[in-house]
């Protein structure tokens, strides 16, 4: 993303992430295998237990489709490419 002239109201922190849905342990206790696994699909993660990472799972966050569609809507940022993640680590440990 990039900061338009508005985005200096916040001082350019815009962009500085989406924030959590679920408290992690909210995350643990209610987030599945199956919901994990198909929210990594394709990304290369750093341990063989999921429910080591179910904390910090992508489903524990806010949608950053949304997150991204409401600041650009009041023209605190303008998106400029989408990354994918490769590889991440995640977890308390
Ligand atoms: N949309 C996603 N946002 C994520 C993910 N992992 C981290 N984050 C962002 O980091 C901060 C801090 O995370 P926390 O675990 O210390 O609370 C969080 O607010 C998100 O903006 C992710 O997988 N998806």
């Amino acid at each position: 993303m990039t900061g338009p002239e508005k985005a200096a109201e916040s001082f350019y922190s815009a962009n500085h992430g989406a924030g959590r849905t679920l408290s992690r342990s909210a995350a643990i206790k209610n987030i599945s295998r199956e919901q994990f696994e198909k929210s990594m699909a394709g990304v290369i993660y750093n341990s063989r237990n999921y429910k080591d990472l179910l904390d910090e799972a992508p489903g524990a966050y806010k949608d950053i489709d949304q997150v991204v569609d409401t600041l650009t809507e009041i023209g605190m940022t303008r998106p400029a490419a989408r990354l994918l993640p490769l590889a991440v680590i995640k977890g308390k440990d």
